[in-house]
């Protein structure tokens, strides 16, 4: 269960939010500029709130009365971009144990994840010695996604992680993201500026305008009446 209440004020932009998310897929929506990134930065750890707090099963990952910021390492939140972020100068092995090794969960537990066998099973096991710059961009996005599982995140951040991918690619990966939440049962969260993808992806929706929350209460996709407006995409 993710609980976030925060504020987040850049120059001439607030966000300004409050939900709840249990393990479902929530769909972030919203125009250009709405605060998408910014809300999954805070939630990341990759920018500090303003002031408010973020809880993720019980744990607080920032509180701003508290005085409690923890860094991304420690936080158990996985990050897929819409880039993928590989780092060019290291092989598809060295990407993913980079994340390992900076993460304290891996010093602590012996989970069940195993990088290795996350990498076959999402088809990319065989290139553990090439470098991103020598992979297609499906597979530096399911390196990127392994990358972020091996951590075993507690929640999955994926900001427009289809839209450099061509059209085989997405509807691929669109199916293996949706069997992994089925695994794994936790939340995600989900921007993306493409309705198809919304409606096939998610559980319920999240519309932002210009940093406010417009729907208040989240709605499941299903009892939309409508799609999300088509004035909503950036
Ligand atoms: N570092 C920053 N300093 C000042 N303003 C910023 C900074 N980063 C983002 N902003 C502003 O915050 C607002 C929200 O940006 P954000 O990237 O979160 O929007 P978004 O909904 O993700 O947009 P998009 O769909 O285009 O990616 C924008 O007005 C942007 O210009």
């Amino acid at each position: 269960m993710l609980k976030a209440k925060l504020t987040k004020k850049l120059w001439h932009f607030n966000l300004d939010i409050e939900f709840e998310l249990d393990a479902g897929i929530l769909v972030l929506w919203g125009h250009s500029g709405a605060g998408k990134t910014t809300l999954l930065q805070c939630l990341a750890g990759l920018c500090k709130p303003s002031a408010g707090s973020i809880l993720l099963n019980g744990r607080t990952l920032y509180s701003s009365v508290s005085r409690v910021n923890l860094p991304t390492r420690l936080r158990k939140v996985g990050y897929l971009f819409q880039d993928y972020a590989l780092f060019p100068h290291l092989t598809v092995k060295q990407n993913v144990m980079y994340g390992l090794k900076n993460s304290r969960n891996h010093r602590q537990t012996k989970g069940p994840v195993d990088p290795l066998g996350l990498l076959n099973s999402f088809g990319v096991g065989h290139l553990l010695d090439r470098y991103p710059g020598q992979l297609s961009g499906g597979e530096q996005q399911r390196v990127a996604l392994v990358r972020a599982l091996a951590v075993q995140p507690e929640l999955l951040l994926l900001d427009e992680p289809f839209s450099a991918l061509d059209k085989k690619a997405k509807l691929k990966l669109r199916q293996e993201l949706k069997a992994l939440h089925t695994l794994w049962q936790i939340p995600f969260i989900l921007v993306t500026h493409d309705e198809e993808d919304a409606g096939f992806m998610g559980d319920r929706i999240l519309t932002l305008n210009q940093g406010v929350a417009v729907t208040g209460a989240m709605t499941p996709w299903s009892q939309h009446s409508t799609r999300p407006p088509a004035t909503a995409i950036g």
